[in-house]
C-alpha cells in the first residue's frame, strides 16, 4: 500500500534507528502478554509440587515479563521523538509542495481548498502516523497472542472472539460518522480562517476600522467556528454512546466465559492454572479484541490523511511538459484559437483568440477594465493553462515545456506585487536567484526602476526592525525584480506602474526599453492603461469581448478610429481638462 511505503520510508529517512526501535516494538507488548502463560505455569508447578515449572514459570515471569515492560516503556518515548521528526519532515513536504504546484488553478477549485483545509487540520496525524502504526501492528500482535493464549486456556473462551463482530461494525460506523463530519466542517473552518486573515490583514486594517467591520468580522467567525464544530460534536456524541453499548457487551461476555472456566475446574476437567489464565485473560481480552480494531479504524483515518498527502504530492507533479525551453525566439510566439475560462466558472474569459507576437518587440496590451488583458499574460506564464486551443513558441506548444524550465526563461513585474521583507538587495536579487548576491547586478536593476531608496543592505518592514515603504517604492522594488534577469525570453510589465505617476512611468520606460534591448529576439508585454506609454510599443493589441478588437501600431490604429482611438482620445481628453 503505498501510503505505508510512504510512511516508513519518511520515518526511514529522518531516523532509521528510531525507526527499527518501532519495528521492535510490538514484541515488548507481546512478552508482557505471555506473563499469564508464566503465572499459569507457575500456579501448576506450586500446586502439583513441580520444581520445574515453577522455576521456568518464575524464570519466563521475570526475564521476559520484565524486558517487555522496559521495551513498552521506553517505546513512547521513542514513539514521542520519532513523531516529531516525521511531523517536521511532513510540515515541510507540505510546504514546499503547495508552494510548487505548476499552477495558480488550485486558488479557483473549491475541492481543492477543501482538501488542502483537511490536510492543513489533520497535519498533526501525520507526525503521529508512524506511531499509529506502530500501535496497530502492536495491537495485532496482542490480539494474536490473546487468542492463543484464550485456545490453552479452554477452545470455549474462544466465544469470545464472536463478540468482535458487533464492535468490528460498530466501529466501522464510528469512523464514517466521524469522516461525514469532517467533510462538512470543511467549508465553514476555511472560511473562518479566510475572515481570520483578513482580520488580521495589515492592507485591510485601515478599512476594517473605518467601515467599524471588527465586531462584524468577529461575529461572523464565531458562527462559523460552532458552525464547524457541530457536527464535529454530533458525530462525537453517537461514537461515545455507541462505545458504551459495545463496553457492556464484552463485559456481560467476559462475565459468562471465566464463570465457565471456573465451572470446569470445579468439575476437574481444567487445570488450576488454566483458572489463572482465564482470569488474567480477562482483564486483557477486552483490549486485546477490541484494540487491534480500533488501532486499525484509527489508522485507516491515519491512511487517509496520508492519502490526502500524496494527493497533494501527485497534484504537484502533475504533467509540465518536459522539453527544454527555447534559448531564443526566432518567429515569436503564436495564440492558436485559445479560449479559456477560470476553474470552476461558466464564463469565457477569451475566447477564440489567434494571434502571433513577433520576435523581438515591444507588444502592448490595452483594453477595459476585466477585458483579459492579466489573463493573457497568466496563460503565457502558464499559471493557467488554455481551456482550448494552444500557445506556441516558434511552433513548439509552450505546454509541452518544462514549466519551470520556461518560466526561468522569463521576466515580469505585476501590479499586485509581492513585499518581500528582506535586505533590499535579496528583496530585488530574487528576481534572479543564481545573482541574489550579485551586487552589480541588483544595483543596475535598482537603478533603471528608479528603486534606489535605500541602501542595498538596508532591512524592510518595520516587523523585522526595519523601514516601510510607500505602495510606489514597493513597485518600484517590483519592477526592478522583473529587470534582474538579462536575457529572458519574454519579460511582462503587467501594470506594474499603476502606483506610479504617469511623468516617473514615462521615464521609467524609457529607461526599461534601454534595458529591453536583448538579443534572443525577446519579447516585451506591456499591459497598461496610460496611452502615453502604449504609444511607444511597436505593436498594439486591443482586447475587448473575450478577444482581439484591433491589431496595429498606435499610428494605423489611431487611423483606423476604432475602438482604440476612441480610449485614446479620451485618456488625452482627461489630461487636457
Ligand atoms: N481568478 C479568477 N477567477 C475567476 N475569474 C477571474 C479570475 N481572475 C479574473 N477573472 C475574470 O476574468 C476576467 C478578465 O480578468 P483580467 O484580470 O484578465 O482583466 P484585465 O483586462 O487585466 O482587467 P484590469 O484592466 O481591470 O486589470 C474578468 O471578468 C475577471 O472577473
Amino acid at each position: 500500500m503505498r501510503e505505508i511505503r510512504v510512511l516508513i520510508a519518511t520515518a526511514w529517512r529522518v531516523d532509521r534507528r528510531l525507526t527499527l526501535a518501532m519495528i521492535a516494538e510490538p514484541f515488548g507488548n507481546t512478552l508482557v502478554l505471555m506473563s499469564g502463560l508464566w503465572l499459569a505455569m507457575l500456579t501448576n508447578g506450586v500446586i502439583q509440587q513441580d520444581t520445574r515449572q515453577v522455576v521456568i514459570g518464575v524464570a519466563a515471569l521475570v526475564l521476559g515479563a520484565g524486558l517487555g515492560w522496559q521495551l513498552d516503556l521506553s517505546a513512547s518515548q521513542w514513539r514521542m521523538v520519532l513523531g516529531e521528526k516525521v511531523a517536521h519532515a511532513f510540515d515541510t513536504e507540505i510546504a514546499r509542495l503547495s508552494a510548487e504546484l505548476p499552477t495558480l488553478e488550485h486558488f479557483e477549485r473549491a475541492e481543492y481548498q477543501d482538501q488542502l483545509e483537511l490536510l492543513r487540520q489533520r497535519q498533526g496525524q501525520l507526525g503521529n502516523s508512524m506511531s499509529a502504526l506502530a500501535v496497530t501492528v502492536k495491537a495485532i500482535c496482542a490480539g494474536l497472542t490473546v487468542l492463543i493464549l484464550l485456545v490453552i486456556a479452554h477452545p470455549a473462551m474462544l466465544a469470545l472472539v464472536l463478540l468482535a463482530l458487533p464492535a468490528l461494525l460498530i466501529t466501522k460506523a464510528q469512523q464514517r460518522w466521524r469522516a461525514t463530519a469532517e467533510d462538512s466542517s470543511a467549508l465553514p473552518g476555511r472560511t473562518a480562517r479566510h475572515l481570520r486573515t483578513i482580520a488580521q490583514d495589515r492592507d485591510a486594517a485601515v478599512e476594517i476600522r473605518l467601515f467599524g467591520l471588527a465586531d462584524n468580522l468577529e461575529r461572523r467567525i464565531d458562527a462559523l467556528w460552532n458552525e464547524q464544530r457541530r457536527p464535529v460534536e454530533h458525530a462525537e456524541r453517537k461514537v461515545a454512546l455507541a462505545s458504551l453499548a459495545q463496553q457492556v457487551l464484552y463485559v456481560i461476555g467476559v462475565i459468562v466465559a471465566v464463570g465457565f472456566v471456573l465451572y470446569q475446574a470445579i468439575q476437574g476437567q481444567s487445570a488450576p492454572g488454566d483458572v489463572v489464565l482465564a482470569i488474567y485473560l480477562s482483564q486483557q481480552v477486552q483490549t486485546a479484541v477490541i484494540w487491534p480494531i480500533q488501532a486499525v479504524t484509527g489508522f485507516g483515518r491515519t491512511l487517509h490523511t496520508v492519502s490526502r498527502f500524496l494527493w497533494l504530492v501527485d497534484n504537484a507533479r502533475a504533467a509540465t511538459g518536459s522539453l527544454p525551453a527555447p534559448e531564443q525566439i526566432v518567429d515569436g510566439i503564436r495564440l492558436e484559437n485559445v479560449s479559456f475560462r477560470y476553474p470552476g466558472t461558466q464564463k469565457w474569459v477569451l475566447r477564440n483568440v489567434d494571434l502571433t507576437i513577433p520576435a523581438g518587440g515591444v507588444l502592448a496590451v490595452v483594453g477595459e477594465n476585466g477585458a483579459g488583458k492579466t489573463t493573457l499574460v497568466k496563460l503565457l506564464t502558464r499559471m493557467y493553462e488554455p481551456t482550448e486551443g494552444r500557445i506556441t513558441v516558434d511552433g513548439v506548444d509552450i505546454a509541452d515545456l518544462d514549466v519551470e524550465a520556461w518560466r526561468e526563461r522569463l521576466a515580469a513585474a505585476f501590479q499586485d506585487f509581492a513585499r518581500f521583507e528582506f535586505t533590499l538587495q535579496q528583496a530585488v536579487g530574487v528576481g534572479d536567484l543564481p545573482h541574489l548576491d550579485d551586487t552589480g547586478r541588483v544595483r543596475t536593476a535598482i537603478t533603471r526602476s528608479n528603486a534606489d531608496v535605500l541602501e542595498q543592505d538596508a532591512q524592510l518592514g518595520t516587523s523585522w526592525g526595519g523601514t516601510d515603504l510607500s505602495t510606489g517604492q514597493w513597485q518600484r522594488l517590483a519592477l526592478a525584480r522583473g529587470l534582474m534577469r538579462t536575457n529572458p525570453l519574454v519579460r511582462f510589465f503587467d501594470e506594474p506602474t499603476a502606483s506610479l505617476d504617469a511623468f516617473t512611468e514615462d521615464a521609467l520606460f524609457d529607461s526599461m526599453a534601454r534595458a529591453t534591448d536583448g538579443a534572443n529576439g525577446m519579447i516585451t508585454i506591456l499591459v497598461t492603461h496610460r496611452f502615453s506609454t502604449v504609444r511607444s510599443a511597436d505593436r498594439v493589441v486591443v482586447l475587448a469581448d473575450g478577444g482581439v478588437a484591433e491589431l496595429g501600431t498606435h499610428r494605423e490604429l489611431l487611423d483606423r478610429d476604432g475602438r482604440y482611438a476612441r480610449l485614446y482620445r479620451s485618456q488625452a481628453d482627461a489630461f487636457a481638462d
